[in-house]
């Protein structure tokens, strides 16, 4: 039986998040700068509220100036549109993140268009994205970058290993082959269509979950030694009538065949806010001209 260790992201998110911190603190006292996030939500998702309290609690513990705005569902595209556009022009704010999913009326590609690309620390506008794929330096989004960097400290070497990522969305599956590919890993990526989902699975030393299907992926799909990265964030009722999140991937089932494994919560979702401080940090000197 394997020793499986846990990838403790939330312990290596809070040591990112001091890093931060002491950067923010360095470029305020050399120049004058302090780095400005400005997170839009439309409506009112409960879960929503949680990660926006999230952020903005850990922005302005790093020493970032936190700036929301709470629309009602009921805003418009064109009102929606025009925040934006001022946002893109207001010097203070460097980072500008709109929460997902939008309210149905409310069409998210032109949303995400109208974010200066400068600005998009979510690293979803196209221009971002095409920036990623020809391997120019830009914006990467924060839970595909969060996953690389976990990786990074608990999977090394990358280059050569065969890595599976399951799914394909613009937001998380996607971008995270592109990093994979980066690194040298031989990517595959899985999706609802895919043949032999376990089978292809049974092939990953690196396995990448982000489907949205609770414990979707079973022990015996791991090759004895993977090493697996979990984003799934999926609210179940246990038997007690008891809500609680778990992941993609079934934990218990993975321990002791896996060789590493992020848990849910506590693994991927911290890693996720850490980066989007990093990238306000980094859109910040940029925008300044600061060397970085
Ligand atoms: N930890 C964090 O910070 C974050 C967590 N998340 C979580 O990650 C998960 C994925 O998010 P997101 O990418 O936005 O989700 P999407 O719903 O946009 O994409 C899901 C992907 O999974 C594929 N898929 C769905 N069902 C199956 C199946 N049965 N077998 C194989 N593939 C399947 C879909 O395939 P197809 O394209 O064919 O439909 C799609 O490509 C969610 O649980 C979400 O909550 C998301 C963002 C951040
Ligand atoms: N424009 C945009 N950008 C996003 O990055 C984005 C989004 N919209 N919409 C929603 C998803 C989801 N997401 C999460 C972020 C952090 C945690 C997180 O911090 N999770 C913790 C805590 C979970 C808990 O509180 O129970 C954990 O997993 O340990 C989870 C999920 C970002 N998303």
């Amino acid at each position: 039986m394997m020793d499986t260790r846990w990838i403790d992201g939330k312990a290596f998110a809070a040591r990112m998040r001091a890093e931060i911190a002491a950067e923010a603190a360095d470029l305020r006292a050399r120049h004058g700068l302090e780095p400005g996030l400005a997170v839009v939500l439309v409506g009112d998702d409960p879960a929503s509220r949680i990660y926006v309290r999230n952020k903005v609690q850990q922005t302005t513990e790093a020493g970032m100036r936190s700036l929301e705005h709470r629309l009602p569902a009921e805003t418009t595209e064109a009102e929606l549109v025009a925040l934006v556009e001022a946002l893109n022009r207001d010097r203070a704010v460097h980072g500008i993140l709109v929460q997902l999913p939008l309210p149905r009326h409310i069409d998210s590609a032109r949303i995400l268009a109208t974010i200066a690309p400068e600005k998009d620390v979510d690293g979803f506008h196209v221009v971002n994205a095409g920036r990623l794929a020809v391997g120019l330096d830009g914006l990467v989004p924060c839970t595909p970058l969060g996953c690389l960097l976990l990786l990074k400290a608990f999977a090394p070497p990358l280059a050569g290993a065969r890595a599976v990522v399951v799914g394909r969305s613009n937001i998380v599956g996607k971008p995270m082959a592109q990093l994979l590919l980066r690194e040298s890993c031989t990517v595959t990526i899985a999706h609802s269509r895919t043949r032999d989902l376990p089978e292809e699975c049974r092939r990953a030393d690196i396995l990448v979950a982000a489907v949205g299907q609770p414990e979707l992926v079973r022990g015996d799909w791991l090759k004895p030694g993977a090493i697996v990265i979990d984003v799934g964030i999926n609210r179940v009722t246990d038997a007690e009538g008891k809500a609680r999140i778990v992941g993609d991937v079934a934990f218990k089932e993975a321990l002791g065949v896996a060789g590493a494994i992020t848990p849910v919560p506590g693994g991927v979702g911290p890693m996720t806010i850490a980066c989007l401080l990093r990238n306000t940090l980094t859109a910040a000197r940029r925008q300044a001209g600061i060397a970085g």
